[in-house]
């Protein structure tokens, strides 16, 4: 399969006549050279000495700091030294960085995503979301975050696994495209991705059963119960802890993905953070026709209040993700949970 390259797929959107296109394009095909070099180290695993360790700081949600996590946040800031980008934000720094005062947009990362897993051999990956930069004599960097993400320009994401792959939408469909050795650069494999929207599989940390909220509950007690119960069909559960490869699998295979608030201390809100991982995701995953939602709302309408907080997070299947949803509005499901009216077959997702 050989579709077209990164380079020529952004030509070719940049002739709609959107006169902030040919930037958008300028941002990713950097954003896309930046991310070859983590690829090359994360290659080289433990080989390589910018891999290991960490000096035991934390970032502004009070993660650890591995040092692959500030190298690669120095790796995309630099790539953007001199591109259209007015502010640049990172989970790993407290406050967006001031680039170019001319420019007119705003890009929102975290550089890497599942640092946890970096060690283990399993997929991480970096997320990305484009803003228009809002300019004004009173407009602090930080504004241009805050804007709903139903205003981002583009969103994207990459994954450094067995294959190393970037997911783009620039809005109107999802591309996938696959870094090809051969060629030296990114060509696209999926063309406007289509997320089945009724799926049997979900995924969610199920060690965290106990803090959930009664919503959640029931609906995951309802996918366990697969054909003896509601639902009348078995599902199958898959929990990477690496939330981009879990989006892949989604938008290739679909599935349902759930970081629900929770009881723990801290997690009030998920773990995820709204403006640099929910939002890209969302409108990735809106575009390739599935539902992002902060369990009840869609993602894509909350405007956020600061620029590291997080949300509750469920994506993937459209119908999969309404129906979490119903479960808040009404735990009982009248209707849906009940076994007779489940015999009949009425408003099953
Ligand atoms: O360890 P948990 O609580 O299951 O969380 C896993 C989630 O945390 C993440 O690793 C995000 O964490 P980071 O942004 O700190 O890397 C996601 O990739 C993953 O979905
Ligand atoms: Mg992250
Ligand atoms: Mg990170």
């Amino acid at each position: 399969m050989s579709g077209a390259t990164l380079e020529a797929y952004l030509a070719s959107r940049t002739a709609n006549g959107d006169d902030l296109a040919p930037d958008v394009a300028a941002v990713i095909q950097r954003l896309a050279t930046a991310a070859l070099v983590v690829r090359k180290i994360i290659n080289q695993g433990a080989l390589d000495t910018a891999f290991n360790g960490s000096r035991g700081d934390s970032n502004p949600d009070g993660d650890l700091q591995r040092n692959l996590d500030v190298l690669c946040n120095e790796l995309f800031l630099s790539c953007l030294q001199g591109a259209p980008v007015a502010y640049y934000a990172s989970e790993e720094l407290e406050k967006p960085v001031a680039l170019d005062p001319t420019a007119r947009l705003a890009v929102a990362i975290d550089p890497l995503d599942g640092s946890s897993n970096i060690d283990n051999n399993v997929s991480i990956g970096t997320v990305f979301s484009v803003l228009p930069a809002l300019k004004g004599p009173d407009l602090d960097p930080t504004q241009s975050f805050l804007q709903p993400g139903n205003q981002q320009l583009a969103a994207g994401f990459f994954v450094y696994g067995p294959q190393t792959t970037l997911v783009l939408s620039l809005g109107k469909g999802t591309e996938i495209f696959i870094f090809s050795n051969r060629l030296g650069c990114f060509v696209e494999a999926y063309k406007s991705v289509d997320i089945p929207e009724r799926t049997s599989e979900f995924a969610i940390n199920m060690s965290n059963y106990r803090h959930w909220e009664e919503a959640i509950r029931l609906y995951v007690d309802d996918c366990l119960a697969g054909s003896e119960g509601p639902r009348e069909r078995d599902f199958n559960m898959r929990w990477i802890a690496s939330l981009l490869a879990e989006a892949y699998r989604i938008l290739v295979c679909g599935g349902i993905f759930l970081y629900p608030a929770d009881g723990r201390k801290g997690y009030g809100q998920g773990r995820l953070r709204l403006v640099y991982e929910a939002n890209p995701i969302a409108f990735i995953i809106e575009n390739a026709g599935g539902a992002a939602t902060n369990s009840i709302t869609r993602v894509l309408d909350l405007v956020p209040k600061s620029l590291h907080q997080r949300v509750p997070l469920a994506f993937g299947s459209r119908r999969e993700v309404e129906r979490v949803a119903r479960y808040h509005v009404d735990p009982n499901m009248i209707g849906e949970r009940a076994p007779l009216f489940g015999k009949r077959g009425l408003f099953r997702a």
